[in-house]
């Protein structure tokens, strides 16, 4: 009797903040597991809203044709919680529902592209038995096990673009531009475009500032004639007082034993990062003080995550997809897909969810713009 095999369906989506280089691995992936594994492939709409509402489209050769360069993602994201998903104002833990989705869909896998709390889903999932790739975007590049992130490069080269572009300008009024670039709680995407932008000074979370040092570094610029200083600051940067509120609002987090006290501490925490949210505005009013040079501020936002990803980024982004494609057809699941060195690496979820990777104090970045004296503020 001839044995019928039905092909390897496969679901995927993209949760958390978009990133340049979604499409283009929808699109890795895509293409390896329809053209080169044969498999069926359907993705799920606005990342985990489609997968527990069930909304979701056939992707086939047309719909992944001419998405590489394109921004955002195709398939709309969100930042729902499997567990704690909201209806009606209430949280409801909806893995169970997610669960039937996939068994009803026929799925085989699914793939999920996202951040930290996407790989903390893709946990979830994996723990109710789903078979889950996991691939890692984010401009944050604050991914544990991973080198580097698809979004990273391309957010670096914009930002690094608007500190160029500030510094005429700064240089033109005689002014401090303190520039605020995205990240999170990590500072990687500062540092590196405080780097290549020639920033005079780089805030990142890491590192607690005091403006005490900060004005001197600018000081010390006026001293030898540079009349203005463009200063890189993260979106999590802290000065020491805030830092030390920040830690102590964490350290609450990590010992609180009940449910509800995790819930109250993370609720403190929170504020406290709410508390701190103007921070660089604060900063320019204290730098002015400070040096009697005019201070302005420029938030970036949304334009470090927006339009075409760069070469970088849609390299890494086609080979992380392909090299998921390439475990479906394994059968190899509940892994995200690291980029080491050149090549790939299946890390377990379990040694990725829940962590996120902060920049190391030690790290090779932070002693070269030590040493081409650039500030730190410490
Ligand atoms: N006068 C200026 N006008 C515009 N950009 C400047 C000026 N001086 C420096 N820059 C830019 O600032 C960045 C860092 O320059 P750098 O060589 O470190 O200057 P400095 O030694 O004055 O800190 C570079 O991108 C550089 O092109
Ligand atoms: O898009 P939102 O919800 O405003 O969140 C902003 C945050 O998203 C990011 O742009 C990227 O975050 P993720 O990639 O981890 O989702 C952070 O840099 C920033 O703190
Ligand atoms: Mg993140």
């Amino acid at each position: 009797m001839a044995s019928t095999t039905r092909p390897t369906r496969v679901g995927i989506l993209t949760a958390g903040g978009d990133s340049p280089g979604l499409n283009a691995a929808i699109r890795g992936f895509g293409k390896t597991a329809i053209g080169h594994y044969g498999m069926e492939l359907i993705g799920f709409r606005d990342g985990v809203t489609g997968l527990v509402e069930n909304r979701y489209e056939q992707l086939d050769g047309k719909a992944l044709s001419g998405i590489l360069t394109v921004g955002g993602t195709i398939l709309g994201t969100s930042r729902d919680k499997v567990h704690r998903y909201q209806v009606d104002g209430e949280a409801r833990d909806m893995v169970p529902v997610v669960v039937e989705n996939y068994e009803r869909e026929g799925l085989d896998a699914l793939i999920m592209l996202g951040g930290g709390g996407t790989a903390k889903n893709a946990m979830r999932l994996v723990n109710a038995g789903l078979n889950v790739i996991h691939l890692p975007k984010t401009i944050d590049n604050d991914i544990a096990m991973t080198d580097t992130t698809f979004g990273f490069a391309t957010a670096t080269e914009i930002a690094t673009d608007a500190i160029d572009r500030v510094h005429s300008t700064a240089h033109s009024h005689h002014r401090i531009i303190l520039t605020e670039i995205m990240g999170h709680r990590a500072g990687w995407l500062t540092l590196a475009a405080g780097i290549a932008g020639g920033a005079d000074i780089i805030l990142i979370p890491e590192i607690a500032y005091t403006v005490e040092s900060v004005a001197a570094t600018i000081k010390a610029r006026t001293a030898r004639g540079s009349t203005f200083s463009v200063v890189a600051v993260a979106e999590g940067a802290r000065d020491v007082n805030d830092a030390a509120d920040y830690e102590a609002a964490t350290l609450l987090v990590k010992s609180a034993k009940s449910p509800e006290a995790v819930r109250a501490a993370k609720a403190h925490l929170a504020h406290v990062e709410d508390q701190q949210r103007e921070h660089t505005f604060r900063l320019a009013r204290e730098l002015e003080a400070a040096t009697g040079l005019e201070s302005r501020v420029t938030i970036l936002g949304y334009v470090q995550r927006g339009g075409t990803p760069c070469a970088a980024d849609r390299l890494l982004a086609t080979r992380l997809g392909a090299a998921a494609a390439d475990l479906v057809a394994r059968k190899e699941f509940g892994f995200m897909v690291a980029a080491r060195g050149e090549g790939t690496v299946p890390v377990p979820l379990s040694e990725v969810a829940g962590k996120v990777k902060l920049v190391p104090t030690d790290h090779a970045w932070i002693a070269a713009a030590r040493q081409v004296g650039t500030g730190l503020g410490d």
